[in-house]
């Protein structure tokens, strides 16, 4: 199984992370905090997303990453490997997410002298607090929501990006820097805008079980959302997530491209 994909995804990760924090924490009320563990796991994850994609396309195609620009695989083809990349990174992501939304939801001030210290202190405390409190199923609470979220829409990120290079590409040439740019920043769009519904409901999965639980099930979580606060309550965030998508995923291809073409 060809690793260099795995790498790419790796690094190309960080480096779009880095980039997207302080959009993603800025939802949350929490400026800034807790950067250093979304990297060490999102680079994970990102490599889990792009090696198994690109492998499953391998396996449906029989063409690799370098083989592609000249035989194309079908939009099909690209749909069922984003998908299949979906499902499985949602699955490492879904433990690494829900301590950073538990983190991120955290917004009391920093401990002060005589003030109780706040119920999670670091990423490896709430790990453990989870995993103490609310057994190791826990740590997965939110992750049937987080796949919902992730098969479709990673499906529909690499059409995005692979359409809008190949418009913007002659046939049989790579895409230049400004394609891929722009082709990654929309296709971030694009797939955030549809996974924000889920997004949604996902977070408050996630938020549900710290004191008591409120939702018996994704289905449960919809339905009293939409009674509580309307349809809008579905959009909740999509112009933050989007404002971070473009630049984040934007880097994230340019670098994921320019690794593989170098190594190659
Ligand atoms: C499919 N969905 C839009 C949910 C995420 C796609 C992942 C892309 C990137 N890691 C990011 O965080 O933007």
């Amino acid at each position: 199984m060809p690793v260099e994909e795995f790498v790419a995804g790796w690094i190309s990760g960080a480096l779009g992370l880095v980039l997207g924090h302080p959009f993603d924490t800025v939802k949350l009320l929490g400026f800034f905090k807790g950067m250093s563990f979304p990297i060490a796991s999102i680079a994970v994850v990102n490599s889990v997303l792009f090696g198994v994609y690109s492998n499953t396309l391998l396996v449906l195609t029989a063409t690799s990453h370098q083989e592609r620009r000249a035989q194309p695989p079908s939009y099909t083809h690209i749909f069922l490997a984003g998908c299949t990349g979906g499902f499985l990174q949602a699955y490492c992501l879904a433990p690494f997410d829900l301590i950073k939304v538990r983190l991120q939801n955290q917004t009391e001030p920093r401990a002060q002298p005589g003030s109780s210290p706040p119920r999670y202190q670091g990423p490896v405390h709430c790990a453990a607090s989870i995993f103490r409190e609310e057994g190791p199923r826990g740590l997965f609470r939110g992750a049937w929501a987080l796949t919902l979220r992730d098969t479709p829409t990673v499906g529909i990120y690499f059409i995005t990006y692979e359409g809008l290079c190949r418009q913007y590409t002659p046939e049989g040439q790579n895409p230049s820097s400004a394609t891929v740019l722009v082709a990654g920043g929309f296709a971030g769009i694009v797939s955030w805008v549809a996974a924000t519904p889920l997004d949604v409901i996902k977070s408050r999965m996630q938020m549900d079980g710290l004191r008591r639980r409120v939702y018996q099930g994704i289905l449960d979580c919809m339905v009293s959302s939409i009674r509580q606060e309307g349809l809008g309550v579905f959009f909740r965030g999509v112009t933050i997530n989007s404002a971070r998508a473009f630049p984040v995923n934007a880097v994230t291809f340019l670098s994921y491209e320019y690794l593989l073409r170098w190594w190659g």
